[in-house]
């Protein structure tokens, strides 16, 4: 499979998007021509340029209002093809997309058209060149791939192809499967990108929003598996104009762009087998079973600070590493480590963020084939050296540099914890269970524009789907929030967004230097007796304003005391025709994580975002007269 992208994805002068492309792994790019223009430095050096780098170029573009022209504005613009002609054989590329016109005074008619192609497509033959001709979703005449097929089959003319491109397509939603009847020699290039459905002018929609295949919500599996049925065999290239994009990280958008098309191919690998012998296999997505553990780095001071908040919310210190300085806490399935070594990953993560979440433990059904399908899919193994009597647990760089370990029960790993920690007595200030039951959903906060790298990381690794993304207003600004959801729910990840560093979410990226988990949540089966566990064990519950409680009474119909215990308890409430959903939250420590305890009654599947401005409200007060981020400086030892 050939992968190619367009220069105009990504950002950066034209030798940084090369080196980003080309470190990616790219096969190819596209050259738009305004990178051309840009750079100074003849046609010739800038294709070697681009070899040099072990790329090919595998379009010149884009050609504009060509086709349908009267006299003398056509004459014209075969004058201008010539010399983009000349400029092709420079640069050593023998494929030019022109899209449809958009041209006031272009005439129309089918023929016309077909005419003007066939004398380019003549006129490149002589020079060893070849046409693609592609339907702009605004085109003036022409704006759909099947008008621009006709086009093309009229033209009737060995080096005039079409050029199909999943937005054009996708976007006016035309059935994708009418590409299935143009013969697959007759597709000169496919062109692919994503966008969310938004109601939206289709040329700004298309000029602004592209997104990588899968980042988006249009079925961009569909419109490639039509096109690898054709029989197709040519470069499989991303065309993204994204402003975000523009502005981002060159070698970031180059490698998501490079895992948008290899899981996209992947899918249309599954989806339509017998045209997709040349796409190379992987493990199948993997599915999570649940989550294992969730580990801390800190120091001495911090871990004692922390063990102390773990034991308020009824956790027990249960046993400790037999070769590091770590210990494990626990509660219900919930596994909390604690590392406070003075080496390796977990302190140098505490040397850049402070304490903070280095390393998740997920459980999924093979561990081994997770990192395989993950490393194929271009993310980072991670490994470091044992001390005898550990296990080499699978494991991969995930978000904001963290860690994330694989448990499967194929193997011994499933024992990690009886192999590689010996259980500690219950200790003199071991405080009372408070009910919590499982880990419901770990929440990491970003840079909004890491979001799509990371969702993308998610669905393509994992069998998890994104849920509709949430606005969560902070006084000091608005946060998205995405949740990513295994199909049972067993894994529940809300990726947070942050665009100002007057929210929460900001501050806490700020301060710990792009830590990610910000909260956990844990779940229990009675909210009232967790509560009750709780505050007996000295836990500070997070103070919601009464305010917050007259709202309530007037948004929902709640039977009896419940508003009286829920305020008494500084519970928060939501519900949906599903079922009811219970949260309290603890004040925030450090640089800003917390902790949330929740409850799910019936078939209730969301986060309470109705709730998060209240949240967020009551921990900033907190946090006003605070500018202490140790842990150990805000909880009494
Ligand atoms: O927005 C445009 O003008 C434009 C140009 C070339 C393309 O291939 C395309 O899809 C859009
Ligand atoms: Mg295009």
């Amino acid at each position: 499979m050939k992968t190619s992208i367009a220069t105009v994805s990504i950002a950066g002068e034209l030798p940084e998007k090369l080196s980003a492309i080309a470190s990616a792994g790219f096969y190819g790019i596209e050259i738009f021509e305004q990178d051309f223009i840009a750079f100074d430095g003849r046609p010739r050096d800038v294709g070697e340029m681009v070899r040099d780098h072990g790329l090919e170029i595998t379009l010149f573009q884009p050609f504009r209002d060509f086709e349908g022209l009267p006299e003398p504005l056509r004459a014209r613009a075969f004058d201008r093809a010539e010399r983009k002609f000349d400029l092709m054989c420079e640069l050593g590329v023998d494929l030019i997309l022109v899209c449809s016109s958009v041209h006031p005074q272009a005439i129309g008619g089918i023929d016309r058209a077909a005419a003007d192609l066939r004398e380019l497509g003549e006129r490149a033959a002589r020079r060893g060149l070849r046409i693609g001709y592609e339907a702009l979703a605004w085109g003036r005449h022409v704006n759909d791939h099947r008008d621009a097929w006709e086009i093309v089959r009229r033209a009737d003319h060995p080096s005039v192809g079409i050029i199909l491109d999943s937005f054009h397509t996708l976007a006016r939603q035309i059935d994708p499967d009418t590409i299935r009847s143009i013969p697959g020699d007759r597709i000169a290039f496919v062109q692919l990108a994503d966008a969310p459905r938004i109601e939206m002018d289709l040329f700004y929609w298309s000029r602004h929003f592209r997104v990588m295949p899968g980042e988006g919500d249009l079925p961009v599996v569909d419109f490639t598996r039509a096109i690898m049925a054709t029989g197709y065999d040519g470069p499989l290239s991303l065309e993204i104009f994204n402003d975000q994009f523009r502005g981002g990280s060159p070698r970031a958008i180059a490698v998501d762009g490079h895992r948008s098309l290899l899981y996209l191919a992947d899918q249309v690998r599954l989806a339509e087998p017998a045209v997709s012998q040349s796409i190379p296999p992987m493990p199948p997505r993997v599915s999570v079973e649940g989550v294992e553990f969730i580990e801390f780095a800190a120091d001495d001071n911090e871990a004692a600070a922390l063990g102390r908040i773990l034991s308020t919310m009824g956790f027990q210190k249960a046993a400790r590493h037999i070769a590091r300085d770590v210990t494990l806490w626990r509660q219900g399935g919930i596994n909390i480590v604690i590392n406070t070594e003075l080496e390796g990953f977990a302190h140098s993560a505490y040397l850049t963020h402070g304490t903070s979440v280095c390393d998740i433990g997920l459980r999924v059904e093979d561990a081994n084939a997770t990192v395989e399908r993950a490393r194929a899919l271009g993310a980072m193994s991670f490994s470091q050296p044992r001390f005898e009597g550990e296990l080499d647990i699978p494991a991969i760089r995930g978000v904001g540099g963290g860690v994330m370990h694989f448990i499967d029960g194929n193997s011994e790993l499933a024992r990690v914890w009886d192999i590689e920690f010996q259980p500690l007595p219950a200790g003199p200030d071991a405080r009372a269970d408070a009910g919590l039951t499982r880990v419901d959903h770990i929440a990491q906060t970003m840079n909004y524009e890491e979001m799509l790298t990371w969702t993308l990381f998610y669905t393509s690794i994992f069998d998890v789907a994104k849920a509709p993304m949430v606005d969560v207003v902070d006084p000091g600004g608005l946060v998205r929030s995405q949740a990513i959801e295994s199909p049972d729910r067993t894994l529940r990840l809300t990726l947070n967004g942050a665009e100002s560093h007057r929210t929460l979410a900001g501050r806490f990226i700020a301060e710990s230097f792009g830590s990610s988990v910000q909260h956990l949540a844990f779940a229990c089966d009675d909210i009232f007796a967790t509560a009750e566990a709780l505050l007996k064990n000295g836990f500070e519950v997070l103070p919601i304003s009464p305010n917050y409680y007259d709202d309530l009474a007037s948004r929902f119909d709640l039977p009896g005391d419940l508003l009286g215990r829920l305020r008494a308890a500084n519970i928060l409430f939501d519900a949906d025709e599903r079922g009811q959903f219970f949260q309290l939250y603890s004040r925030t420590y450090g640089d800003g994580m917390f902790f949330e305890i929740l409850e799910r009654r019936g078939g209730y599947q969301g986060y309470g975002a109705a709730n998060a401005p209240h949240r967020i409200a009551a921990q900033k007060r907190l946090l006003r007269n605070t500018t202490q981020t140790r842990w150990s400086q805000q909880t009494r030892a």
